[in-house]
């Protein structure tokens, strides 16, 4: 049987080369989507628009977006368009246009646009994916999770966790074998994110394959099905996937949180058992409807706000969110700043100096207020989050129809914008010298020189890093622990200069950073 000629073959290779035109047509049109809608683009091509190099791991994902910004502001644009796949993306370059975006009419971008199943994919029914009233209505209930209060009430637990680095770094010093570092830190923000958030005592400082360090690192680490998996979702619409039951989070993963939650939260329960973690907070939550500061997870007098109460699921989002938002993050900014500070002895000096100081007024304890008083280190862990921010780009979505200020261009509803985070931090025009670790780009007088929204780790605007106090004191501890008790300088096993590895989502140094180290007395 033949369909257009009389010959088989001629009939497949005709209906194949209609596919083919149809979908270099569709590309094609794609493509021209900022042309036609007035917003400056580059040169994309066909399938992977202007990701190329990121999808064949030539770069990394802040690389890939600086890159592209770079080529905006040098033609002097102050936004651009540019194409994931045939997917496009918003880029602002003016940091008035990412002040918008982010806070003054953050009502048309509050979401980051990731994808979110939580039937099919519980864990990501977290406060990072969640959308709209449901992540406004989550917004407000852990909101009183991270008061300066809360910190203060978790800070010993965060404390005690020093004593297993202090090992591991007293043995490396004695046999002069090398740190790396970067998983020694790993394991210390496993070990107190796994006891803050899930109430459990890792001890992968002791035991390196401890579990939650083992399926830590398999959440972090990308192998090619990781990058594909990213890939669509960023580039095919939600809905579509949602109708496939796409899951995202590895199977594995999910089986490992979801059993060791739902054990910790019956343990508790059936115990009624007070801690002083975010695990009690989130119990809190789950059975009151509310973050009291008190030591009761159920409440007997029936003052329980149903309304707010948060399901079992709900929960395990949030406690894997917190696990995930916690270890990486911190231990890769106290892995470059202790990279940054063996390159430059001057400054680790000092920063030990004020270290040793301020503990000398505190008894030479580890305290919260102890941590509050180092000004210089909070210049440091600054600089460092500059150089190295560990999320690269800040993804948003346009959830209602906007014109761009000074412009009459409409971005519509679902347009997605990346806030391309690297790239702003890097540009000479708020950072001369932007390769130069210089913690005094964070002076007051520098500060206050530079235009806002061109320091954005952790965000900014209603959506900004709800931990971010949490990641601060957790990388201050760690970082004080270390230059408080040793003296550290670069191994010639660190990559020189260091690259950023570009099969991690997170901006991790490629090969790892190498320390020696000396003990001080
Ligand atoms: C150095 C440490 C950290 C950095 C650099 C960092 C960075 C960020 C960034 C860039 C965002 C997106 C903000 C935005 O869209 O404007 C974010 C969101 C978030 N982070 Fe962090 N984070 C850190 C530590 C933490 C910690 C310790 C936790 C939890 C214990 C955490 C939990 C979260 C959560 C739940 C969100 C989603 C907030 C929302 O959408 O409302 N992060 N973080």
């Amino acid at each position: 049987m033949t369909l257009i000629t009389n010959n088989l073959t001629l009939d497949l290779v005709a209906i194949i080369a209609t596919f083919l035109v149809g979908i270099i047509v569709y590309f094609k049109w794609q493509l021209s989507y900022w042309d036609r809608l007035g917003v400056p683009s580059l040169n994309p091509t066909l399938v992977f628009g202007d990701f190329k190099n990121y999808i064949f791991a030539k770069c990394s994902l802040g690389e890939q977006f600086k890159e592209l910004y770079d080529q905006f502001k040098s033609k002097g644009y102050k936004h651009g368009g540019i194409f994931v796949g045939p997917k496009p993306f918003y880029i602002p370059v003016d940091p008035d246009l990412g002040k918008h975006i982010m806070q003054k009419d953050f009502q048309h971008f509050m979401n980051h646009g990731f994808y979110i199943n939580e039937e099919v994919d519980p864990l990501t029914g977290n406060l990072f994916s969640l959308e709209d009233a449901k992540w406004r209505n989550m917004r407000v209930k852990l909101t009183p999770t991270f008061t300066s209060g809360k910190m203060k009430m978790m800070f010993q637990t965060l404390a005690d966790c020093t004593r297993g680095l202090k090992e591991i770094m007293d043995n490396l010093a004695l046999n002069h074998a090398p740190a790396d570092i970067k998983e020694i830190l790993g394991r210390f923000t496993t070990d107190i994110i796994g006891s803050v958030a899930f109430g459990i005592e890792c001890n992968s400082l002791k035991n390196p394959d401890a579990e939650f360090r083992k399926y830590g690192r398999k959440i972090v680490e990308t192998g090619f099905i990781d990058r594909i998996k990213v890939f669509l979702v960023l580039s095919i619409p939600h809905a579509l996937l949602r109708f496939w039951r796409f899951k995202f989070t590895n199977t594995e993963v999910e089986t490992f949180f979801m059993g060791a939650i739902q054990d910790t939260v019956n343990y508790r329960e059936k115990n009624n058992v007070y801690r002083k973690d975010f695990m009690h907070l989130l119990l809190q939550l789950k059975n009151r409807g509310l973050v009291a500061d008190d030591q009761k997870i159920t409440d007997d007098k029936g003052n329980i706000k149903e309304n707010d109460l948060i399901t079992i699921n709900e929960l395990a989002a949030q406690a894997f969110v917190f696990f995930l938002g916690g270890f990486e993050t911190s231990s890769t900014t106290v892995s470059w700043a202790l990279y940054e500070l063996a390159t430059n002895q001057d400054i680790q000096e000092k920063l030990r100096k004020e270290i040793n100081d301020v503990l000398s007024r505190h008894n030479n304890k580890l305290s919260y207020d102890a941590m509050m008083e180092m000004t210089y280190m909070d210049k440091v862990i600054n600089e460092t989050l500059r150089k190295y921010p560990p999320l690269p780009i800040i993804p948003r979505v346009c959830n209602k129809d906007y014109t761009i200020p000074n412009t009459s261009t409409k971005l519509s509803r679902g347009t997605s914008v990346a806030i391309p985070v690297l790239a702003i931090h890097t540009d000479p025009e708020y950072y001369p010298n932007p390769e130069k670790f210089d913690p005094e780009h964070f002076s007051e007088e520098n500060v206050k020189a530079r235009p806002g929204f061109t320091w954005l780790p952790f965000g900014d605007g209603p959506r900004i890093c709800i931990g971010m106090r949490f990641g601060m004191m957790q990388s201050k501890v760690g970082l004080a622990t270390i230059l408080k008790n040793y003296k550290i300088k670069l191994n010639n096993k660190t990559e020189f200069p260091i690259k950023v590895d570009p099969k991690n989502f997170i901006t991790t140094a490629k090969g790892g950073v190498w320390l020696d180290v000396e003990k001080l007395d």
